[in-house]
């Protein structure tokens, strides 16, 4: 049986800006169905990556493949597939909403499905020119953009800065129920953890371009713990970073490993995203 084709397969990725290397040897891969959170500190190259992996910017070195296809020279056909959230939608601004959903309608196959629930969401009225929409107005505009036509890969990089809090809710209840009613696969970059950390099956955490933790909800669950003192030796887990308390976040804990942390007078804690990004973002 042939392999299943990834929806995004990203190997040694190098980009530089003059003498700022803002991708480092990044190596990162999404399997069909994934909801993947994109985390790192201000700087990190988050949206570096995800200009790379759009085409906008071009890599020093590495690859890139999108459904099997360079992303220097993707069919239309896998171009169509991929929907982007940018940060706040620039440009379009002399279009009404309705008329800007015609346009962009008509550079698409006429028989290209299409999913309603993003127009409902966003409650726009089509009359409104787009250069008078507020700012979460607009970024609803862009939600709805990148959506609509049912893409198979959604990349979106801080889609809900702007969205007020209701909003925000819905579209993170919204966002997930979609990919997985279509098996759609998500990679989604935001500061807001706490939206991530229910609706993402994996964790990818990036500082300084390279990637410096990248597991599942699973693992993080199962075998990354925060421990109140050092691991013994013999416990072979892997100390990942040192926790603001005076603890250690490790990864590789079994749980057999309890027992012998509980004879040794070391407190072992279930991992909480939020406090384990701060201390790897350090
Ligand atoms: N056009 C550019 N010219 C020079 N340096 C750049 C350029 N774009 C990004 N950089 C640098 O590359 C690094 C990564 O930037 P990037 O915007 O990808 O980070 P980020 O993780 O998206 O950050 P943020 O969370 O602030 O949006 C930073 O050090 C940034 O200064």
């Amino acid at each position: 049986m042939s392999e299943p084709v990834l929806p995004l397969e990203i190997t040694h990725l190098v980009k530089e800006f003059s003498t700022k290397r803002a991708l480092n040897d990044f190596n990162l891969t999404l399997a069909q169905g994934e909801i993947a959170a994109l985390l790192g500190p201000n700087g990190a190259g988050k949206t570096t990556l995800i200009g790379c992996l759009l085409g906008f910017l071009s890599a020093d070195a590495g690859q890139i493949r999108l459904f099997g296809e360079d992303v220097n020279s993707l069919t239309p056909q896998v171009r169509n597939r991929i929907g982007f959230v940018p940060q706040t939608l620039t440009g379009f601004t002399w279009f009404r909403v309705g008329e800007l959903l015609t346009y962009l309608a008509g550079y698409r196959p006429a028989d290209t499905p299409q999913d309603d629930r993003w127009l409902e969401w966003a409650a726009l009225d089509p009359t409104a020119r787009i250069k008078s929409l507020s700012g979460g107005e607009r970024q609803r505009l862009a939600i709805v953009l990148a959506l609509r036509f049912r893409p198979d890969l959604i990349v979106l990089d801080e889609p809900v800065a702007s969205l007020d809090p209701q909003a925000r809710h819905d579209f993170m209840r919204l966002l997930p129920e979609y990919a997985h009613q279509h098996g759609a696969t998500v990679l989604i970059s935001s500061h807001i953890i706490s939206d991530l950390e229910n609706i993402c099956d994996r964790f990818v955490i990036m500082r300084r371009g390279q990637i410096v933790l990248d597991v599942s909800e699973a693992v993080l669950q199962g075998q990354v713990r925060h421990l109140s003192a050092l691991p013994r030796p013999e416990w072979g887990v892997h100390v990942l970073a040192p926790a603001e308390d005076g603890g250690v976040w490790v990864s590789g804990w079994q749980p057999g490993l309890d027992d012998a942390a509980l004879g040794q007078g070391v407190a072992v804690q279930q991992p909480d995203v939020e406090t384990l990004f701060l201390a790897l973002s350090r």
